[in-house]
């Protein structure tokens, strides 16, 4: 049953009192979280609540960093290099530590819970005059929205409706998140109801809070009843957030903490690349939400040092990544043959801004009873992106390239030029661009697989800053990340699946604000040619003449990746006539009909779908794109 936040407090009140004995430290008992972090007459007040920086927290930046040394930004002589003034703020290598101490698994009497949002403001201010617009949030204000399922939880238009508790409002505050975005208005109800989610959103759009609040809630006022194993050094976390790169997984991490700061939820990140005996300290100081990539966990798993009998919560980002053929043998290993719940005991939640329709029939594996809710069209990018293509040949694009970012100099402000994302198809490529570019006077990065975690690290870090406004990428840097001021993405290379373009331009045009994406299309991307003008003719761009021959041409021919051909998931696909006819795998009795609205619930006239309802043509989800992954 239900219980509101302040009903929990004041049980938890009573249970610490009564059951847990306060001073019984001995022996390490699982104390849950709503009944951490409560000072006890014996014990200091915890520090006060400070809202941004302030000399009392211990910056994560400073303490103890692996930052220093490490050359992960440009390389070459030509070019400016990086600074390393920055540190290593990523997660868990400060000296952090967190506030728990009080039982549970908590070794570590003397950690304190650093404040995560003394780093914003710092990186806020730097970049204050290059601003082009401020958040714009009514943007997305008469968005179509369409759920479907059974007794689908009504939307609500603010936070305040919402019982997300006291601290966790706090945080939200503390983010500056005034209103919820449409995704989180739908998204966050139904998560609250206790139901299984398939959602699908704009790139930018605010998924992760959509789905960090319901589980960080959930968590504080749960009474799960249920005791940890007796098993010392393997973690049971509540929660577990999965997502395809090690940067997302951290990024994903980062924003947990803000928004679990003073909760007693404790969040935990472990991923590939870093070395795993920080994670395992993590992890045995005790986790509520664990934050993974999969290669990582697994390995986890292997060794007995987590377990995940408990979990309660399971949310994939990038779901249709994950479940695509490069990560769902792994993603099954984790969910169906370990010790994980099934669904219905558990609580999942799928999240992306693209949702194949295959992808959606095998994910419909990991739910129970789910509903599905679409914000926008499922695999559009949003309007508040300019998108525009040219028709350059292979060996005109540096110097067209160079053109662009001259252009783009002559737009700086103070000097510093506006943050660039460049995709290229191959690490070599990006190599020997970020050299070019380095060569030519233009401070540039490079993320790719082969370079090592750290210099991955690095070289975001140094993007991030404005120090290497210029960042080659192959696609290990296309999805989820939150970077504040990309103002331009170029495809230098067009990805061979529009979902992946999709996914690339959302790194810029993020949380209302305006962007630019550029594409260089040649004779190699004809395949594209279709999907990227139906693309752009959906999200009111421009389509450029030539481009909508192409398109012609490809629709004789039956190009593959074609948007009408179902590829798309334009709706659940519950909703397909074949569905229930078996294909998918469940009859239809767990889909109870859908509606369609705008963001605020009132009736639209969204007409939805991609065409005819299709097989999965497979696409792009091939061998080569897996490479540029974690
Ligand atoms: N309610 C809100 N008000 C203001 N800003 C918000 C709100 N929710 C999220 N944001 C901000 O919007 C930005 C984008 O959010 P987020 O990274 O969660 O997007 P996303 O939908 O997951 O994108 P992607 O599909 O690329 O992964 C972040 O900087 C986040 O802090």
């Amino acid at each position: 049953m239900p219980t509101s936040w302040a009903d929990s407090v004041a049980a938890a009140e009573n249970t610490a009192a009564g059951s847990h004995g306060v001073g019984n430290l001995s022996r390490p008992t699982y104390v849950p979280p709503h009944l951490r972090n409560r000072p006890t007459s014996s014990e200091a007040a915890p520090p006060p609540v400070v809202a941004n920086s302030g000399p009392t927290y211990a910056n994560p930046a400073v303490g103890g960093g692996v930052g220093g040394g490490v050359g992960g930004g440009n390389r070459w002589a030509a070019g400016p290099r990086n600074d390393f003034r920055s540190g290593y703020s990523g997660s868990g290598r400060g000296n952090g530590g967190w506030n728990n101490n009080r039982g549970g698994w908590d070794r570590g009497r003397d950690h304190r819970e650093v404040n995560p949002f003394a780093e914003d403001e710092k990186a806020e201010q730097e970049f204050v005059d290059q601003e082009n617009t401020g958040i714009n949030f009514d943007a997305y204000e008469d968005i179509p929205v369409e759920t479907s399922g059974d007794n689908v939880p009504p939307p609500v238009n603010t936070f305040a409706e919402i019982d997300l508790g006291e601290a966790l409002n706090l945080n939200i505050k503390r983010c500056k998140y005034v209103k919820p975005t449409p995704v989180q208005r739908h998204a966050i109800p139904i998560s609250l109801g206790g139901r299984d989610l398939m959602a699908c959103a704009q790139t930018g759009s605010g998924k992760t809070a959509a789905f960090c609040f319901p589980i960080i809630s959930g968590i504080m006022t749960g009474q799960f009843g249920q005791r940890a194993p007796r098993m010392p050094r393997t973690a049971c976390p509540l929660a577990l957030i999965l997502s395809p790169t090690r940067e997302l997984s951290c990024q994903i991490h980062e924003e947990a903490k803000k928004f679990a700061y003073q909760t007693g939820v404790k969040v935990v990140v472990a991923y590939g690349g870093a070395p795993i005996n920080h994670q395992l300290r993590e992890l045995e100081r005790g986790v509520d939400i664990l934050v993974a990539t999969p290669g990582r966990l697994v390995d986890l798993l292997e060794r007995a040092r987590v377990s995940l009998q408990m979990i309660k919560y399971l949310a994939l980002d990038e779901a249709d990544r994950m479940l695509d053929m490069g990560f769902e043998p792994q993603i099954r290993k984790i969910v169906q043959q370990m010790d994980m719940p099934p669904p219905g005991v558990r609580q999942t939640m799928l999240f992306s801004a693209t949702f194949p329709k295959e992808i959606q029939r095998l994910a419909s594996d990991f739910l129970a009873n789910y509903i599905f809710l679409a914000v926008g069209r499922v695999g559009s990018s949003t309007d508040l992106i300019v998108q525009r293509v040219e028709y350059v040949q292979e060996s005109d694009k540096r110097s067209h390239l160079m053109d662009l970012l001259h252009a783009q100099r002559a737009n700086g402000v103070h000097g510093k030029q506006a943050l660039t994302l460049v995709f290229v198809e191959t690490k070599k490529g990006a190599d020997s661009l970020e050299y070019w570019l380095c060569m030519n006077g233009f401070p540039a990065t490079t993320i790719h697989g082969d370079r090592t975690q750290q210099e991955r690290e690095q070289a975001l870090r140094s993007f991030k800053s404005g120090n290497t406004p210029i960042l080659v990428a192959t696609d290990v840097a296309a999805r989820g990340l939150d970077i504040p001021h990309v103002a331009h993405v170029v495809n230098f290379d067009l990805p061979n699946d529009i979902d992946d373009y999709v996914h690339r331009i959302g790194r810029t045009g993020r949380a209302g604000k305006s962007g630019l994406a550029t594409a260089f299309f040649n004779d190699n991307n004809s395949s594209m040619a279709r999907p990227l003008s139906d693309l752009m003719q959906e999200a009111n761009q421009e389509v450029p003449a030539w481009l909508a021959r192409y398109a012609a041409r490809a629709s004789y021919g039956g190009g593959k990746n074609r948007r009408g051909g179902g590829r798309f998931g334009g709706r659940d696909f519950r909703r397909d006539s074949n569905y229930n006819r078996g294909g998918g795998g469940g009859g239809g009795d767990y889909y109870g009909g859908g509606n369609m609205n705008n963001a605020y619930g009132g009736q639209g006239g969204y007409g939805g779908g991609y065409g005819a309802p299709g097989g999965y043509s497979g696409g792009g989800y091939g061998q080569g794109v897996a490479s540029a992954w974690d």
